[in-house]
């Protein structure tokens, strides 16, 4: 593995044992690299995959088939975002200090300090969201190279969602660290994530980054049509009394159309929404 490459999954498979000893498929072959120094989104459904291959690269679950290889350290903030409730903030960074190798105290201690966490509360005295910082803290005094967080957003008020990825991307800045975090609150990535994970009932659907990947989509809008009026696959058709909008895949460069047609940029939510869409189209 080169030194910019912070993870690389080959063929990455896990089947649970369900119903009647039936094998289910949490995660089909899913081959990526992600490298340091940036901000993942994994992102889909419910029951898509995610926390099974956040679990794979936090070393917690094995694989059923596939290679994963994670370079340096890792650390992981599952999704309930384990603390121990006897302790205060500051008991569990001097818990954490003595169980890591590497601990940077000023690294945790100002997370706290930047999310105003009482430091004078037993953490089942904090509230879910504080909890959900002291979490965090920890995770990042131990100076990881990759850090995985699973739905690292889901307790936080929207202020504090923005703040999180903020200092979380001034973070990966400074200290090149991939983070991969798994998440439902797409409309607040953009900005944020540098590449996407999408997973669709264990499968990969769309790698690679934003950027790229938004490049290489567009609206066409118009009137009331079955086809779209310019090139592309399409992902995406939603259609209304008297107009059109088809989300397409484009190969090439951006197309001109003819009016009343215009074309249109696409978010990442837009992209994520209309992917998910067609992938459970496709399994129906
Ligand atoms: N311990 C387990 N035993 C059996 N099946 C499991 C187990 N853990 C997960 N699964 C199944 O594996 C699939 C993927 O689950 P996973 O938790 O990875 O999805 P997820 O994308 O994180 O979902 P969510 O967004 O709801 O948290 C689901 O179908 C789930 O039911």
């Amino acid at each position: 593995m080169t030194t910019e490459v912070a993870v690389r999954a080959e063929g990455l498979s896990k089947s649970y044992r369900g119903w009647r000893r039936r094998e289910n498929w949490a995660l089909r072959d899913c081959t990526f690299e992600l490298p340091r120094g940036q901000v993942t989104a994994l992102v889909g459904a419910n029951g898509a995959g995610k926390s099974t291959l956040l679990g794979m690269l936090a070393g917690l679950l094995d694989p059923a088939g596939g290679t994963v290889d994670v370079a340096g350290r890792t650390a992981f903030v599952a999704q309930d975002k384990p603390v121990y409730k006897q302790l205060t903030a500051p008991d569990m960074l001097r818990l954490a200090a003595r169980l890591n190798e590497t601990w940077d105290q000023r690294r945790a201690t100002r997370w706290l300090d930047r999310f105003e966490v009482p430091a004078d509360r037993r953490c089942a005295r904090l509230s879910g969201g504080q909890r959900a910082q002291v979490a965090f803290a920890v995770a990042l005094g131990a100076r990881p190279d990759v850090l995985l967080l699973d739905e690292p957003l889901s307790n936080l008020d929207p202020l504090a969602r923005r703040e999180v990825m903020t200092e979380l991307l001034a973070e990966t800045a400074d200290a090149g660290m991939a983070v991969v975090l798994s998440t439902h609150v797409v409309a607040e990535l953009g900005g944020v994530a540098d590449r996407l994970l999408l997973l669709a009932r264990g499968r990969l659907v769309a790698d690679g980054e934003v950027d790229r990947l938004l490049g290489e989509h567009l609206h066409y809008v118009g009137p009331r049509a079955d086809e779209p009026p310019g090139p592309g696959e399409v992902i995406e058709a939603r259609h209304e009394e008297r107009q059109s909008t088809f989300l397409v895949r484009l190969a090439g460069g951006t197309p001109v159309v003819a009016e009343p047609w215009i074309t249109r940029p696409v978010t990442l939510e837009d992209l994520v929404l209309a992917r998910l869409a067609a992938s459970r189209k496709e399994a129906a």
